[in-house]
């Protein structure tokens, strides 16, 4: 499924429990949800920036009013663009000064009480605004109306599909969120119909059938039934045109989700600080939706949380502390630091311990928090030298002596500039080493050439671009004595399919430095002993599938192949001397004990969809990559 669409997005869902004049007596607009709506999303900005939508339910119409509205738009600005025009919508119905009653918003778009947001982020080239969440199902029957987005990405869409298809079925568009929009509407429609004989055999008749269905629809029947077919990591969000709302997260809790409630709300969205800040609430307040259940709102605001899966082993996505996350959550505010801060014995050891003549930074915007426990780690050395120095001296010190000692200190810079606030990593493809190359600027001064040492963290170090194309040749330009890269995050070397972009083996440099390990120290046999693992992997039932990708790297240590990146990564005609350091596994792991799932840096997936693609694209990378590159290289020498 190397051409189905990738996403790790953010959700925001609003359920107002009040008629719409409660909250323009109370915050003086009845627009509160749609306002809570667009903070919430904007505080969300950081998980795409692709593509937003939102939609709404307003619930008790009369037949012949409209009461599903959606709204789409692609582009880093989609999130004004939608908020504008569902107002224009709003503000070519509602006169200006007309008295507000609640009968007066029967024909107001978006004047409802269920809110859904969506915050795209795809980096597989595939655009277009059918692309963009929320996707709708529509039918006459009110309870048949489905609106669903989500954070996801599901590993078994073929399989779903084929279902799909077996059920006489005939899906439009090939991409895991049609598909679970298919299967989830053909269950919905299969609930309400149910209601629906229910009704009947109580003799109920007109208006009556349609208001029975919608008390009575269970969307924990629903998500059961379809849930179970997909493998992945996921938070779903929809509503329905009844006015069920739905938030449920995967069973291994892979992708992140948080709700709050009081009397007048009920919310929920990716990141915990999102509903802090949004809602002025505590930490405490808000709670995590747990793995494999779901928080559904019933039309008449009961909200309940259902086990919809059986909870399995806790993989939450490490991946998403490390810099997926905005980063102002307290926890991960904290781990991040630590994972700085974890890093100074190996930091110390590549500057040979001379912080005096050391100038530390990071590159913006991710690696902020992970540099100021680098800092603070850094300090706390400090001290303890100068501690050291003091009572080694045998006397009360001089002024002179003290002088001396204390005046060292942990010398920061702010050395590198990002010009745009925009997240190459999620950005499309092909428009990222262009972005990567330029988005970048230093600050002249900032180190004294050939003396300092500079030391630079980022959170990640994935395909090794922004490296390779902007940051090595600009800080150069500084002349440092050397560079030291630091990488808060251990070395990646598995791709991910459960929502953060990598699908990609050869994207790796981690993965590209061990294959040209490999064909330099004439061990190439072991690319093929792998292809050939992996194929007979593929072959196996899916619960038995191991990993066969993790032999390549048995032979190196992480030192060789950090050295290897090196030599990859230095741009043409630059001498200065760099060290790569990367976190350990146990770092991270200590770091961040909450979210065990490392599957980029260990290889252990967490579901067999995750271990059957990772063969997969070593099969493709064999295949398509090096077998190519191999033919290639002989036909040159041959035409030699
Ligand atoms: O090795 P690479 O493949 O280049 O990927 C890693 C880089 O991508 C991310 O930056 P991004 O620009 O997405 O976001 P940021 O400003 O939040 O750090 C990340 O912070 C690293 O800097």
């Amino acid at each position: 499924m190397e051409n189905n669409i990738h996403e790790d997005c953010g959700v925001a869902l609003v359920r107002l429990l009040k008629p719409l004049s409660y909250y323009q007596e109370k915050y003086g607009t009845w627009r509160y949800g749609l306002g809570k709506l667009y903070l919430m999303m904007e505080k969300q900005h950081n998980r795409g920036q692709e593509g937003a939508g939102i939609a709404s339910v307003k619930l008790n119409t009369q037949p012949g009013n409209e009461y599903m509205f959606r709204e789409r738009a692609e582009g880093p600005n989609a999130i004004t663009e939608i908020f504008g025009s569902a107002n224009r919508q709003i503000n070519q119905v509602v006169k200006e000064n007309s008295v507000f009653v609640d009968s007066n918003l029967q024909e107001v778009p978006f004047a409802g009480e269920l809110y859904m947001g969506h915050l795209r982020y795809s980096t597989t080239g595939k655009s277009g605004l059918k692309y963009v969440h929320p996707f709708l199902r529509r039918n006459n029957w009110r309870a048949k109306n489905l609106c669903l987005c989500g954070n996801y990405n599901m590993t078994n869409v073929e399989e779903v599909f084929e279902e799909l298809t077996r059920q006489g079925q005939c899906p439009r568009i090939y991409s895991d969120s049609y598909i679970m929009l298919e299967l989830m509407g053909h269950r919905l429609d299969r609930e309400v119909e149910r209601n629906f004989r229910e009704a009947k055999k109580q003799g109920l008749e007109d208006q009556n059938i349609t208001r029975y269905i919608d008390e009575h629809v269970k969307m924990e029947n629903v998500l059961k039934t379809t849930m179970k077919h997909f493998d992945g990591g996921y938070v779903v969000t929809g509503i329905t045109g009844s006015g069920e709302m739905f938030a449920m997260r995967d069973p291994h809790g892979i992708r992140p989700a948080f709700y709050y409630k009081n009397d007048e709300v009920v919310v929920l969205a990716s990141e915990r600080p999102v509903l802090q800040t949004t809602f002025d609430i505590e930490y405490d307040d808000v709670q995590e939706l747990k793995p494999g259940t779901a928080l559904i709102v019933r039309s008449n605001g009961e909200t309940v949380i259902k086990k919809i899966l059986e909870p399995q082993s806790n993989a939450a996505c490490s991946f998403e502390r490390i810099y997926f996350s905005r980063g102002s959550d307290q926890d991960i505010y904290r781990e991040r630091k630590k994972l700085g801060e974890q890093l100074v014995p190996a930091v110390l050891k590549s500057i040979g311990g001379d912080t005096r003549h050391t100038v530390f930074s990071f590159i913006p915007n991710t690696a902020e928090s992970a540099f100021y426990g680098l800092l603070d780690g850094f300090k706390k050395h400090v001290i303890e030298r100068k501690i050291e120095r003091i009572e080694s001296l045998g006397h009360t010190p001089t002024h002179e002596e003290l002088l001396d000692i204390l005046s060292e200190y942990v010398r920061c810079e702010k050395v590198a500039w990002k010009d745009i606030k925009l997240r190459t990593f999620i950005t499309e493809g092909n428009a990222r080493n262009d972005l990567a190359a330029h988005v970048y600027d230093i600050t002249y001064g900032s180190l004294e050439p050939y003396v300092d040492n500079l030391v630079i963290i980022d959170d990640s170090i994935v395909r090794g671009t922004t490296l390779k194309e902007s940051i090595l040749h600009i800080l150069d330009r500084l002349h440092p004595k050397k560079i030291v890269m630091v990488s808060s995050a251990p070395q990646i070397r598995y791709p991910d399919y459960y929502g953060i972009d990598m699908p990609r083996l050869e994207e790796f440099c981690v993965f590209r430095a061990t294959v040209a390990l490999l064909k330099e120290r004439g061990m190439e046999s072991i690319l093929e002993n792998v292809y050939k693992e992996c194929l007979a992997e593929l072959s196996k039932p899916r619960e038995e599938m191991q990993n066969a990708v993790r032999d390549i790297y048995a032979p190196f240590s992480v030192d060789e192949i950090n050295h290897k990146i090196v030599e990859m990564l230095r741009p043409e005609g630059m001498t200065t001397p760099i060290d790569i350091v990367y976190q350990s596994l146990d770092g991270l792991h200590q770091a961040i004990p909450n979210n065990p799932g490392d599957w980029y840096f260990s290889g252990h997936y967490p579901t067999p969809g995750g271990t059957r693609l990772c063969n997969q694209a070593y099969v493709n990378f064999f295949e398509k990559v090096y077998k190519t590159a191999s033919t290639q290289s002989i036909d040159h020498n041959n035409a030699k």
